[in-house]
């Protein structure tokens, strides 16, 4: 199979975009999107500007988590279309120079799972014999263990323990009680699950982003979550990559504060992930709109701990998820409710289910704010499909279901995301007056020169030609007023300056700019000149969620 041209450390510099194959786009009009629907939109994805697909987990499955209850880990949901026409969708990305990864969901399998059925039939067979699934999970007599692990889904799970009739005992399962927890003590897991990866990477995926990392292993007296014995699995895996598939990525979605979550990245000599979602950073993005108050992301971006050199964040702003509220304090999640969840189908577990434009009441000076900062913070961006068009949420769909409603192409039936009609679809395209496909689409877009998508593209490209966003250090410029961000992303004698007004209102404010006396600040969007920077307080104005992308020259 194609594989991207190789260069080292690529994903230091690509924008990720995150997608659902089954709501992606329908290539054969059954209403669900499918892997020929999505290689027809390479090119959309290509000229949107984005490096590298992160695809959503594409696996048989009973879908009772939309597919993170993997059913066979080694082929693809019947409805997603064959493993040829994979084949096809991956050596298509590449040709176009799109890299691809996968969703590697190795914490627990669906109840389905055939491990799982043979696992039940209990510890020993009717011959005598031990059944060598039953040591594939992790199984109780009581049900009682572990009782200071939390619970993740809180609407809908009481206990991280079920029983299971046929087996006799109790399972542990970390998510929905439809997803047994695998057992990472027994070895053969983990050797099923490097195989799994051999698989996927044999046909030239680029990688994964890891699913629910923290979890592998329970003991008692613990929460659960960062254990040794799971960093040292995780490991064991990087170096299996990295031995047999250099250049391939490992990303973990490790939901944890910053002290935990840096620990995912490993050392230079006992290297673990090369990226890791920056979840304590994204809940704050929001918090300091409405608190026009940016002084709680910079206390965060501070207490990020130095990563090792291969590393690098993954920035988000939304995801196929909840907003997740679990790395915030008791006050910041009261809070974020009170702001963003008025309404109280909006809550889900710990968050809110709600996507970009919604929750930033489809203003575009504030969704404009909130991209240039992700596209500007260090890390590596990951846009979530249809965000990059303002797409709503439809809140009468169960679960966090809402946040993934089909792509909306065009005005036309389904809105052109399938020729079946849309109570058809596998999800219904929204057809509300404001966020409907009729009026939110892509194919109007592309004619409008001043629409959002045409808006990301842009931002995109200029920031694809500024490694300083990619590699840069991070500085935090003091101000005298905390409505307004500013830091400098600085690498190999480029400086970039990075303005944002969190306020609904112009705002003043002085930054002290006295290291870059004699600097020229010239403007990214179109070339203008600033004033000559001082020893002095810098003094600017800002429109409200205004921003400005700077970079400093010298004196001319
Ligand atoms: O496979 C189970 C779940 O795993 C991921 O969950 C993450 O999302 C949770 C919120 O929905 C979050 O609270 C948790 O910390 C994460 O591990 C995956 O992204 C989910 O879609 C999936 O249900
Ligand atoms: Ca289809």
């Amino acid at each position: 199979m194609t594989q991207a041209a190789p260069l080292p450390e690529w994903y230091k510099s690509a924008v990720f975009y995150e997608l659902s194959v089954r709501t992606y786009a329908d290539g054969n009009g059954d209403g669900k999107g499918d892997f020929p629907g999505l290689t027809s939109k390479l090119d959309y994805l290509k000229n949107l500007g984005v490096d590298c697909l992160w695809l959503l987990p594409f696996y048989p499955s009973p879908l009772r988590d939309d597919g993170y209850d993997v059913a066979d880990y080694t082929a693809i949901h019947p409805d997603l279309g064959t493993l040829d026409d994979f084949k096809v969708f991956l050596r298509e990305a590449h040709v176009r120079g799109l890299r691809v990864i996968g969703d590697l969901v190795m914490n627990h399998t669906s109840a389905d799972h055939p491990w799982f059925q043979a696992a039940r039939r209990g510890p020993t067979l009717p011959d005598g014999s031990p059944n060598e699934y039953f040591d594939y999970y992790v199984w109780s007599d009581t049900g009682t263990e572990y009782p200071e692990a939390r619970i993740i889904f809180t609407d809908t799970e009481t206990s991280n323990w079920t029983l299971d009739e046929m087996a006799g005992k109790y399972y542990w399962h970390r998510f929905f009680s439809s997803q047994p927890d695998l057992n990472y003590d027994n070895p053969r897991v983990q050797e099923e699950f490097l195989n799994v990866v051999r698989f996927w990477l044999d046909l030239g995926l680029d990688g994964f982003r890891v699913d629910a990392v923290p979890y592998l292993i329970e003991r008692e007296g613990t929460n659960g979550e960062n254990l040794p014995e799971t960093h040292a699995i995780l490991r064991e895996l990087r170096r299996v990559v990295d031995e047999e598939y250099p250049g391939r990525l490992l990303l973990a979605e490790a939901n944890q504060w910053p002290e935990e979550v840096v620990e995912y990245f490993g050392t230079e000599a006992k290297p673990e992930f090369h990226m890791a979602f920056n979840f304590p950073v994204m809940p704050r993005l929001y918090m300091s709109l409405r608190r026009e108050d940016t002084s709680s992301i910079r206390e965060i971006m501070g207490r990020l701990p130095q990563i090792p050199a291969f590393g690098q964040w993954a920035t988000f702003l939304r995801n196929h998820d909840e907003l997740t509220l679990e790395m915030v304090t008791d006050d910041e999640r009261a809070f974020m409710y009170a702001a963003y969840a008025l309404d109280a189908r909006m809550k889900i577990n710990v968050g809110i289910r709600r996507r970009l434009a919604p929750l930033l009441d489809n203003d575009r000076r504030r969704i404009e704010l909130l991209i240039t900062v992700l596209l500007a913070l260090p890390g590596s961006p990951i846009l979530y499909y249809g965000d990059e068009i303002g797409m709503g949420d439809d809140l009468s769909l169960a679960d966090r279901n809402g946040v993934r409603t089909p792509m909306q192409w065009n005005a036309g039936i389904s809105g052109g995301f399938s020729s079946a009609l849309p109570e058809q679809c596998f999800f219904p395209p929204i057809q509300d007056p404001v966020y409907g496909f009729q009026r939110v689409n892509v194919y109007s877009q592309e004619l409008d020169p001043s629409s959002l998508l045409k808006w990301v593209s842009r931002q995109l490209e200029v920031r694809r030609h500024l490694p300083a966003f990619a590699y840069g250090d991070l500085t935090f410029i003091d101000t005298d007023n905390p409505a307004v961000l500013a830091f400098t992303r600085h690498h190999d004698g480029e400086t970039l300056l990075i303005i944002s007004n969190f306020a609904g209102s112009a705002q003043p404010v002085q930054l002290d700019l006295a290291a870059h006396a004699g600097r020229l600040p010239v403007s990214l969007a179109g070339g203008s000149h600033f004033p000559p920077i001082g020893e002095e307080p810098y003094p600017m104005t800002l429109g409200k969620y205004d921003y400005y992308w700077l970079k400093l020259a010298g004196v001319r």
